[in-house]
């Protein structure tokens, strides 16, 4: 099968060279373009370099027609109304989307929506085996324990320069905990406590956020009972769980009909 050509969007990051990294040493994908914003300082370097890579040939720009011209899919992991942008920019090029950035607000959402009319997106919060395969376990767990005699909550923690909170991870395993207990996330959540709060409304799904240092991504789904409690967890120890997934994303994507799919029907895990 031909190589899927890969661009990747907010290259010089975190994850964008990580993405870079995994793509080098993946079978079935070759890096064809990498994308930064027009402010960058990395701008006209070499894309594996950049990552500490060997010279990849392909220069860091910030021309967004020309480089989904040349690609396949392209692989972002940037910030959301960049994304969101990105989504309209992929399916006017009819260049498939794999987004990894969280964040969003609902008019983000909306606009990608739309753009998965036009062309295959894959988006998720979290793009590792590991969690995606948790979130089906948070579901079957919050469907088996009733609502009047467990509480959940959501706990996550993220290294110092993560910008968003809830993490993405932590909205999707509340909404899977929220799918299991047959009930809408949003009017739902609890996502600050401070101050005279009052005794905790059962059925709510809270969430907890902590931040600091070089942490990649730890989330647990709590389940608080009287006398027992249930944890389920995920530590994250090397952003390359997601970029493998994303890669393998991207491949996936070839040939794939217009849709807003998830990593759950990457893995093959949806239900
Ligand atoms: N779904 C998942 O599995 C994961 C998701 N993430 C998410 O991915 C996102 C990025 O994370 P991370 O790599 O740590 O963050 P970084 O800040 O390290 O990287 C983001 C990159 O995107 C670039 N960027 C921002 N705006 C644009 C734009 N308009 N055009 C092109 N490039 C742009 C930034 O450039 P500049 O600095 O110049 O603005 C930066 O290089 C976050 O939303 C994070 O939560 C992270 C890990 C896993
Ligand atoms: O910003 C990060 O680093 C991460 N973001 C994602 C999230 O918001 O859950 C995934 C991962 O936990 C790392």
């Amino acid at each position: 099968m031909d190589e899927t050509r890969i661009a990747v969007f907010g290259a010089a990051g975190r994850m964008g060279r990580t993405i870079i990294r995994i793509v080098s040493e993946a079978d079935g994908a070759v890096l064809v373009s990498a994308l930064e914003s027009a402010s960058s300082l990395s701008l006209g370097e070499d894309a594996g370099s950049h990552a500490g890579l060997k010279r990849a040939g392909v220069t860091i720009g910030s021309d967004i027609a020309s480089a989904l011209s040349r690609a396949d899919a392209v692989i972002d992991f940037s910030a959301p109304t960049a994304s969101a942008m990105l989504s309209e920019a992929a399916a006017k090029a009819g260049c498939a989307h794999v987004i990894g950035t969280t964040g969003f607000t609902a008019d983000h959402e909306d606009r990608i929506a739309k753009s998965a009319t036009e062309t295959a997106i894959v988006k998720s919060g979290n793009m590792s085996l590991g969690v995606n395969l948790l979130a089906g376990l948070v579901e079957q767990a919050a469907r088996a324990l009733p609502a009047n005699l467990f509480d959940i909550e959501v706990l996550e923690m993220h290294h110092k320069h993560k910008v968003d909170a809830p993490s993405g991870t932590a909205l999707l395993l509340g909404e899977a905990a929220a799918k299991g207990r047959e009930i809408e996330l949003a009017g739902n959540s609890v996502r600050v406590r401070d101050g005279q709060t009052g005794p905790r409304e059962t059925g709510t799904i809270g969430f907890a956020t902590l931040r600091g240092g070089s942490v990649v991504g730890e989330h647990s789904v709590i389940f608080a009972g009287e006398g027992e409690r249930i944890e389920l967890s995920h530590q994250a120890g090397d952003r390359e769980i997601f970029a493998r997934g994303a890669v393998a994303a991207a491949i996936w994507t070839k040939g794939r009909a217009p849709g807003l799919y998830s990593m759950r029907d990457v893995l093959g895990l949806a239900s």
